[in-house]
């Protein structure tokens, strides 16, 4: 994998607010994976965590880099999620599940006290939606669901990879949704979960607490939002 500076500071940067003792939340996908390396490196020189992974590509990893994986039965809070976006906007909203994760993500953003989010600048958007928004959506009788995207105005494509229909690691279909730019993002989430047989959508409007925007020369900004803490389960 060629590397991108941006995404490689922006990924590292994030395992820094890592505090012994965490419960951390593995991200997914290419800017995550230098979170996760970076983990690795950090428990080898002795930071004791655990970890939750939020798909199997992303548990593979940190298998293999040595960071102890508990069962979501042992978590009684994550204390920060480290993930990665397809989209964000200075409000820290976010488009994710380009990799197909959103709805593993989501489950464990949503549980989680802190979100840090970490992308290269390019991702950076004033509005959310040129990126294609992936929902996942159940296989069972799923034309109906594509129908019913189409006739809210979502524009949606089925999702391939080599030929054959993706499937996520939940068994379930991506479909694609096409809108240019969004422009009442909470409406949209709350009309796209509404339609029996959508599992979830990219949309992740109250989840991230602190942006860490790499730069092609290697430096990092970041965004935070002082959100109330959230209630942990
Ligand atoms: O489903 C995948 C995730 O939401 C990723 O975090 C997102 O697609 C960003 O991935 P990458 O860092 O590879 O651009």
């Amino acid at each position: 994998m060629q590397t991108n500076i941006g995404k490689k500071a922006a990924g590292e940067k994030a395992a820094g607010y890592i505090k012994p003792g965490m419960t951390v939340g593995l991200g997914t996908g290419s800017t995550a994976y230098y979170t996760i390396l970076r983990i690795g490196e950090l428990v080898r020189d002795g930071l004791d965590i655990k970890a939750v992974a939020t798909s199997a590509q992303s548990e593979e990893l940190a298998r293999e880099q040595g960071i102890p994986l508990i069962d979501f039965d042992q978590v009684d809070s994550i204390d920060i999620d480290i993930d990665g976006a397809d989209e964000a906007d200075a409000q820290l909203q976010l488009i994710k599940g380009g990799g197909g994760a959103l709805l593993r993500e989501k489950i464990i953003a949503a549980a989680s006290k802190e979100m840090v989010v970490v992308i290269d600048e390019q991702k950076l958007v004033k509005h959310l939606g040129k990126f294609p928004l992936p929902v996942e959506v159940a296989t069972f009788a799923w034309e109906l669901t594509f129908r019913q995207l189409v006739a809210i105005g979502a524009h949606p494509v089925l999702r391939m990879k080599d030929n054959q229909r993706f499937l996520t690691d939940n068994g379930n279909y991506i479909l694609d949704c096409h809108y240019q730019k969004i422009h009442n993002a909470a409406a949209l989430h709350a009309q796209l979960n509404n339609v029996p047989g959508v599992m979830e959508n990219g949309l992740f409007l109250h989840y991230a607490t602190r942006l860490i925007i790499g730069a092609a020369d290697g430096s990092v900004r970041e965004i935070t939002h002082p959100y109330p803490a959230k209630t942990s389960f």
